[in-house]
């Protein structure tokens, strides 16, 4: 069974990598993903200057193991310090695993810092630009003003000049599939989007001490796991049907196991990224969903995910 793929012109021996956000923030972290199972890896969204992040307890899982919420801020080391890790990468690696790189800057301007200094570097890693990030108080997401959006890639479009991709916010309006598709369609360069970033500002509360799990903004963090999988199965499939060839779609949300990875190709993804559930049990989640996915298309007669990307079947 053939679990590669190729995104943004760089093969993946599988397509399985982490939610950038989840065991990427340092090097250590990402040494483990590259000995991992996984297909490729993501770092942690950078920002121009490093960052602490919000105050703890700023992730929690929820109670039935039905997803996590996270508030945690844009911790991280500072775009130069993924940029090192990116020029010191090994992209011969005997895994043939290439590397993802993902940006969050507060503003335009850091964005377009940021990707002059990756397009100086020209470096062989695939750039994510994320306008999904939920959790920095007073930051609204970019994701979610079409404009903005909009005009930050006639900026940082021509700048990467070269194939890349967008984290994006689960939308809920077919409208919004329509405008944002819309957007994306305008830029060749913007390879694939990622669908989809946490369920921004859920309230997870707990029933015995009555009190939010999570200590910054009230309680307010993106929603993620299990329980946001039809949201991201709706956003993968609604850009899946709308980009226009040629333009791929990156899963993300929900996956807990073969049976989800499975979803999530059906619905039109690529590759898929798993966060919560990477959280929780840790770097072999790769090996036992790759193992559950190969069991899946086995038994329905599947030898390589071309053979049923995006054919989810409607009545
Ligand atoms: O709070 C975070 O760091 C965070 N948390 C998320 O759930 N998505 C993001 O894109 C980011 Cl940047």
């Amino acid at each position: 069974v053939d679990l590669s793929t190729t995104i943004a012109g760089v093969k993946l021996p599988n397509l399985l990598l982490n939610a950038s956000g989840v065991n990427c923030r340092f090097e250590n972290e990402l040494q483990q993903l590259v000995e991992s199972k996984s297909g490729s890896l993501i770092t942690k969204s950078a920002t121009l200057n490093s960052r602490e992040g919000n105050p703890e307890p700023r992730y929690a899982p929820l109670a039935g193991s039905i997803g996590s919420i996270n508030s945690m801020g844009l911790p991280n080391q500072g775009y130069e310090y993924y940029l090192n890790y990116a020029k010191n990468f090994d992209y011969n690696n005997t895994a043939g695993k290439p590397l993802f790189i993902s940006l969050a800057g507060l503003s335009l301007a850091e964005n377009k810092t940021m990707c002059e200094a990756f397009r100086d570097a020209n470096l062989p890693c695939v750039l994510e630009v994320n306008f999904s990030c939920p959790n920095v108080p007073g930051k609204p997401q970019v994701g979610y003003d079409m404009e903005a959006m909009e005009q930050a890639l006639q900026v940082l479009d021509p700048i990467i000049g070269r194939p890349f991709g967008i984290k994006l916010p689960p939308y809920f309006d077919i409208a919004h599939f329509d405008q944002a598709a819309a957007i994306f369609n305008k830029f060749d360069n913007v390879v694939f989007v990622t669908c989809i970033n946490s369920v921004g500002n859920g309230l997870a509360i707990d029933l015995d001490s009555e009190t939010a799990l999570i200590k910054p903004k009230d309680g307010f963090g993106g929603l993620g796991g299990l329980l946001v999988l039809p949201t991201a199965l709706a956003n993968v499939n609604a850009f899946y049907r709308r980009l226009k060839p040629g333009k791929q779609v990156i899963g993300c949300g929900g996956v807990t196991s073969g049976k989800e990875v499975f979803l999530h190709i059906l619905a039109g993804a690529s590759a898929v990224e798993i966060g919560t559930q990477l959280m929780e049990e840790g770097t072999g989640v790769f090996e036992r969903v790759q193992k559950e996915l190969v069991e899946l298309m086995t038994a329905k007669g599947y030898k390589s995910v071309e053979e049923f990307r995006g054919k989810v079947k409607t009545l």
